[in-house]
């Protein structure tokens, strides 16, 4: 089972002097179990591909095929499209609506119309999948929550739908250094316990890189790189080349690479740098 893009072409307002071509020639495989990172400048087409691979749009060119069914072939299908491919929108906290967080999460599998008891179970694993004691929170109103929480709820709703796929819209946008990193720790968590295929899109490598097993960099439209975390932090230049940060581990090491220092370019974290640098540093007081 995966997602696949086939030979993808999507232009907005085709035949008007506003025409842009937002994905041009894109063909990847998301396969069950993976953990992706789509990064890429503003503009360089990341939420658009994210929306054909849920059906919400149709490619102008090309073929989507979500576990063998062929985007917008069968009208029918198209729900089911939007079931296995969970996507959870930037700021999702703005869909939030119902009095308490549990009314909130069943809201999906109600509109299923699937058993109540069948409904209650998802509520709760759901809300235990993404980091919360169901007991505490189930009652608790949307509104009252901090803004890591209420995107944890938001994510909790789209997993009560059980999809194959989550797909994650710069899920951290907007919150403090601390929500963040508690959010990722959440979703890392989550890709490990849930059954689920994560697709995490982001503007910043420094995010992702030490979450996900594959990247994709998009620039323009296009495939500009791809491949392990590893592989992609270990071209700093070109990173910088297309107007993406280069993370600061990957900066000192070039610094001291420039300066000497027999160091690995593809360090991903700082305890991996602090490892290199001791080994260098014993090695020259040798
Ligand atoms: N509704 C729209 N109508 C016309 N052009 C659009 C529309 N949405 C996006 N575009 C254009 O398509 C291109 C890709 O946009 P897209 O939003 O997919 O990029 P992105 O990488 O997700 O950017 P961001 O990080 O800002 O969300 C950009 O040139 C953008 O201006």
């Amino acid at each position: 089972m995966s997602i696949k893009a086939e030979n993808i072409k999507y232009i907005y307002s085709e035949g008007t002097p506003f025409r842009t071509v937002a994905l041009d020639n894109i063909s990847i495989e998301v396969k069950e179990g993976d953990f992706l990172g789509i990064i890429g400048h503003t503009g360089s087409g990341k939420s658009t591909l994210i929306q054909l691979f849920n059906g919400l749009e149709k490619p102008t060119e090309g073929k989507i095929i979500v576990d063998e069914i062929t985007v917008g072939e069968d009208k029918k299908l198209l729900s089911k499209v939007r079931q296995t491919v969970g996507l959870v929108f930037q700021y999702p906290e703005y869909q939030l609506f119902e009095e308490t967080v549990a009314k909130d999460v069943a809201f999906g599998p109600m509109n299923l119309k699937l058993p109540q008891d069948e409904i209650d179970k998802r509520v709760r694993e759901s809300l235990e999948l993404v980091g919360f004691n169901f007991n505490k929170i189930k009652d608790a109103s949307p509104f009252d929550l901090s803004g890591g929480q209420k995107r944890r709820v938001a994510i909790a709703g789209v997993l009560a739908m059980k999809p194959n796929y989550l797909v994650l819209d710069e899920p951290t946008a907007g919150l403090d250094p601390a929500g963040r990193n508690d959010l990722f720790e959440k979703i890392k968590t989550l890709h490990k316990k849930a059954n689920v295929t994560v697709i995490l899109v982001s503007h910043s490598m420094e995010d992702i890189a030490k979450l996900v097993n594959r990247v994709i960099v998009l620039y323009k439209g296009k495939i500009h790189m791809e491949g392990t975390p590893k592989e992609i932090y270990s071209q700093a230049e070109e990173l910088r080349e297309i107007g993406l940060g280069v993370p600061q581990v990957a900066e000192i090491v070039n610094e001291l690479r420039s300066r000497g220092f027999n160091i690995r370019t593809d360090i991903l974290t700082v305890e991996e740098a602090k490892e290199e640098i001791l080994k260098e540093v014993r090695k020259r007081n040798v």
